[in-house]
């Protein structure tokens, strides 16, 4: 990771986003959607957390890592910088990632707070960030409880001498308070609601998605629960 060094304004975060290669991404969603319709998705969703993580005045600087070329270039547009995948991460995927990444950042972050966001959560507002970045200021370590409450949809770092030590995963909401990670209350649903399944795609489209997720899901046909309503004729 070469990047050159600029300080974020002090006490606004750094929020990182780690997104794989689109052509592996969200296979959990391969029973209802081919790849091109997926890799649509992913960057629609990508796009619209960007936006809003960029919108939140909370928020100095917005990185996303991935290896993809594709997902380099959204990230570019919407005025996020980008670092490339480490060619050894340490053997764990995506926390091996953040924590490579956090190693970059915590060199040049000023007194804000380093943040881990899931890049999938098209119906983000800036506003529910920017509450939880304030909410989690008195922890040195807390999280975002996932809308199924059990995954996690952002780890903030309050405390730059602190170890990132992201622990992402399935069922990473029990990992991270075991971690001394506090889970942040707060009326969020946007922030909570990662997509990973049909079902959370449909509860997306309810909730209200971002400008480009809602495109997106009306040029693919995107029908909510149209599977679960037929499987059982
Ligand atoms: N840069 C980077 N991001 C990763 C890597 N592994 C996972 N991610 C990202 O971390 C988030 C959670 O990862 P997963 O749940 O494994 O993958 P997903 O694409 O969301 O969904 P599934 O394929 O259905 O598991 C997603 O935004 C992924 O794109 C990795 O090795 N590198
Ligand atoms: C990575 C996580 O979730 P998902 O695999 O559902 O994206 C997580 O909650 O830590």
């Amino acid at each position: 990771m070469d990047v050159a060094p600029r300080t974020p304004p002090p006490g606004q975060a750094h929020v990182l986003i780690a997104v794989k290669d689109l052509d592996r991404a969200k296979s959990r969603l391969a029973p209802r959607l081919g790849p091109a319709d997926r890799n649509a998705l992913v960057l629609a969703m990508l796009r619209d957390t960007l936006a809003a993580a960029r919108s939140a005045p909370a928020v100095g600087e917005v990185t996303v890592i991935t290896p993809d070329a594709t997902v380099a270039e959204a990230a570019e547009a919407a005025g996020a910088r980008w670092y490339r995948d480490p060619e050894d991460p340490g053997g764990d995927g995506l926390n091996g990632v953040l924590r490579a990444a956090a190693r970059v950042a915590a060199s040049r972050v000023a007194d804000g707070p380093l943040v881990a966001l899931q890049g999938d959560l098209p119906c983000l507002a800036g506003t529910e960030l920017s509450e939880a970045l304030d909410r989690a200021r008195s922890y040195p370590r807390a999280i975002v409880v996932d809308h199924h409450g059990t995954g996690t949809s952002a780890l903030i770092v309050g405390d730059p001498s602190t170890e990132f030590d992201p622990r992402f995963g399935a069922g990473s909401a029990r990992r991270h308070l075991d971690s001394g990670a506090t889970a942040l209350a707060g009326n969020w649903p946007g922030l909570r609601l990662d997509v990973d399944t049909a079902a959370d795609l449909d509860a997306a489209a309810v909730l209200g998605p971002g400008p480009a997720t809602a495109e997106t899901l009306h040029r693919i046909g995107w029908q909510p629960g149209y599977r679960r309503s037929t499987e059982f004729i």
